[in-house]
């Protein structure tokens, strides 16, 4: 799928992972609606994103991921403005232990929110032209990570909602195709000021550091270039892309479809 005069929608695009895939979808000739919470941020990502790649190219939609009215009604502006919906970003998360609840709401529950509602606009099956739905899960997903139980909760089932979708879209013809990154740490905002967001797992903040000397820190670029591969490459769907600081692999599962 090339992505010029392709239009998507990310969440959690003001900052952090976000909006460096934000910025490489626009590099890459699409045009961007940013949601997020966060509005300050937002608004003045999207000054600055129009003044680089065009006026109307990005469109700041100030929503929070746990709200349906809030997403269906960003959904609704991003296909009025773009005239329509090739590309999903579920990339809004948070990490946090002592808000557990939240982080399930945020994490996974708001993933599968956005997914349905995305599929509402871009289903063939419901008039909508296909496309691609990329979540940002997390290494977390793959392997555990202790001092995280309940972040790495939400990840494996972002992972597992992702691989079951893939095939339920093929089989029903929605001509979606769903794919996961899964990065090790990133230098963002979500890494630092851990204390107090590990909750009773607070007794596990140096086997947490101890993983991040182990297996390094990408770089916001690093992860966003990968978005690339899984959104243009029409072969991939129900990938889930390990990103580490070494390169990256496409994981393998064991198959119960043949
Ligand atoms: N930083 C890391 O080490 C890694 C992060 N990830 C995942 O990447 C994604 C992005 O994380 P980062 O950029 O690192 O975090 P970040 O904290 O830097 O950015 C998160 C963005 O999401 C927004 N957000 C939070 N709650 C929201 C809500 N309810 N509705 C809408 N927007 C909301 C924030 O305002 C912020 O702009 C998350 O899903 C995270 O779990 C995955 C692997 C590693
Ligand atoms: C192996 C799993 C990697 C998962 C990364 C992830 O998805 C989210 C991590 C969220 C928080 C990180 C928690 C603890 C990090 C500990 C120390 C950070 C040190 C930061 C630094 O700049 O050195």
């Amino acid at each position: 799928m090339a992505l010029t005069g392709k239009s998507a929608v990310v969440t959690g695009a003001a900052g952090g992972i976000g909006k460096g895939l934000s910025e490489v979808l626009l590099r890459n000739g699409a045009k961007v609606a940013l949601l997020d919470v966060n509005e300050s941020a937002g608004q003045s990502l999207m000054e600055s994103l129009n003044q680089k790649h065009g006026t109307g190219s990005a469109l700041f939609l100030k929503c929070d991921v746990e709200s349906e009215e809030q997403l269906r009604a960003a959904f609704q502006k991003a296909v009025e403005t773009f005239g329509g919906i090739d590309i999903l970003c579920n990339n809004a998360g948070v990490m946090n232990e002592t808000a557990w609840e939240k982080t399930v709401s945020i994490n996974l529950m708001s993933v599968i929110r956005a997914s349905y509602i995305a599929l509402e606009h871009m289903s063939k099956l419901n008039g909508g032209r296909g496309g691609v739905i990329v979540q940002t899960a997390s290494m977390a997903g793959l392997g555990p990570f202790p001092s995280c139980p309940v972040y790495t909760a939400t990840k494996s089932g972002v992972v597992g909602f992702t691989r079951a979708m893939a095939v339920a879209s093929e089989v029903s013809g929605y001509g979606i195709r769903f794919n996961a990154l899964c990065p090790t740490f990133v230098q963002t905002e979500m890494i630092t000021n851990i204390s107090g967001k590990l909750g009773q797992f607070t007794h596990l903040t140096g086997m947490a550091v101890k993983l991040t000397e182990k297996l390094g820190i990408l770089s916001v670029s690093e992860v966003a270039e990968s978005l690339l591969e899984l959104v243009t490459d029409e072969t991939k769907n129900g990938e889930a892309l390990m990103i580490l600081t070494q390169g990256k692999a496409y994981m393998q599962f064991p198959s119960l479809s043949k």
